[in-house]
C-alpha cells in the first residue's frame, strides 16, 4: 500500500501566502498518513503567461527551499507541482521532486506546452514564454516503487506515459490546472485513459477554483487505479485528499490483461 496525498489548494496572488499554504497542507496530508504529497501545477503563482514572468524563481531557490523544508520536516516525499522557473533568459514550468530528507531528487520541466486555441472558449499560449522542457521524469522512492511525472498538458500524450511505463512507472503522476472548457471535457477521462492504457495509478492535483481570478480551474483532482476507477475526487475548492494506492491490485491488473507483452509494433 502507497498512502499518497492531493493537495488541491487555493493560489492567489501573493506568493508568500501560497508557500505557507503548501507548507501548511503538506503537513495536513503527512499528518493523515500521506508518504508522497503532490501540489497543484502553478503552486506559488497564479496561472497564466502574464504572471510566469514576475513570479519566477531559480531552482533552488526560495520556493524550492520552502518546500523542500517541508518534506524533511514532515517525512515524506514531494512532487512539488510546479513554479515558473527562471533560467538565464529562459522560463520554464517545472516540477521540483524532493525526498523525504528534503532533497532534491529529480526535477521535470513540462515538455508539451499549453497551446490552444478553442474560439469563443479558451485560448492559451504557453510557448509565448515559456520553453518547453526535453526529457522525460522517472524517481524512485524508497521502496523501490517507481514514479512517472508529467506538467498539465503532458498528460494528452500517450507516448510519455508509455515510455514512463516501458521505465517500470506504476504511478503517473500530473500536477494541472485545466479549465472550464477542457476540464469536464477531458480532465477525468484522459487519467483513465492514462490509466488503462499504462496499467498505472495516475494522479492529479490543481489549484482550487478561483472566480476572481484571470484563469478559472476546473479542479477535481483525482486518483484512478489501474482497472480505471476513481479512488478519489475532489469538488471545486481547497482540499487535501489521502487515499490508499493497492499496489497488489495493479500486479493483479497487469497479470489478468497481460498487454505489455502482446504488442504488435510491426502493425502499428
Ligand atoms: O490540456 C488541457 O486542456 C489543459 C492543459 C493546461 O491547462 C495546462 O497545460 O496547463
Amino acid at each position: 500500500m502507497l498512502r499518497v496525498g492531493l493537495i488541491q489548494m487555493a493560489v492567489g496572488s501573493c506568493k508568500k501566502t501560497n508557500l505557507q499554504n503548501a507548507v501548511k497542507l503538506i503537513k495536513q496530508a503527512s499528518d493523515q498518513g500521506a508518504k508522497l504529497i503532490t501540489l497543484p501545477e502553478c503552486f506559488n503563482s497564479p496561472y497564466g503567461t502574464q504572471y510566469f514572468g514576475e513570479y519566477a524563481e531559480n531552482i533552488p531557490g526560495n520556493s524550492s527551499s520552502t518546500i523542500a523544508d517541508a518534506a524533511k520536516a514532515n517525512n515524506v516525499h514531494v512532487i512539488a507541482g510546479s513554479i515558473p522557473e527562471r533560467e538565464g533568459d529562459k522560463l520554464f514550468n517545472t516540477c521540483c521532486i524532493f525526498d523525504n530528507k528534503g532533497e532534491m531528487i529529480d526535477s521535470h520541466r513540462k515538455v508539451h506546452l499549453f497551446d490552444i486555441d478553442i474560439p469563443g472558449k479558451i485560448t492559451f499560449k504557453e510557448s509565448e514564454v515559456l520553453t518547453a522542457g526535453n526529457k522525460g521524469t522517472v524517481f524512485e522512492l524508497e521502496n523501490g516503487v517507481k514514479i512517472g511525472v508529467g506538467i498539465c498538458y503532458d498528460i494528452r500524450f500517450p507516448e510519455l506515459a508509455w515510455k514512463y511505463r516501458q521505465e517500470g512507472a506504476k504511478v503517473l503522476v500530473y500536477p494541472g490546472a485545466f479549465n472550464m472548457t477542457t476540464g469536464p471535457a477531458h480532465w477525468a477521462k484522459l487519467q483513465i485513459a492514462r490509466a488503462l492504457d499504462n496499467q498505472c495509478f495516475v494522479m492529479t492535483a490543481s489549484p482550487a477554483r478561483d472566480l476572481e481570478a484571470t484563469y478559472h480551474a476546473w479542479g477535481h483532482s483525482m486518483a484512478v487505479n489501474s482497472w480505471g476507477e476513481i479512488l478519489c475526487e475532489a469538488d471545486a475548492a481547497e482540499e487535501v485528499l489521502v487515499v490508499d494506492l493497492d499496489l497488489n491490485s495493479l500486479e493483479e491488473t497487469r497479470k489478468n490483461v497481460p498487454i505489455s507483452t502482446q504488442r504488435m509494433p510491426e502493425c502499428y
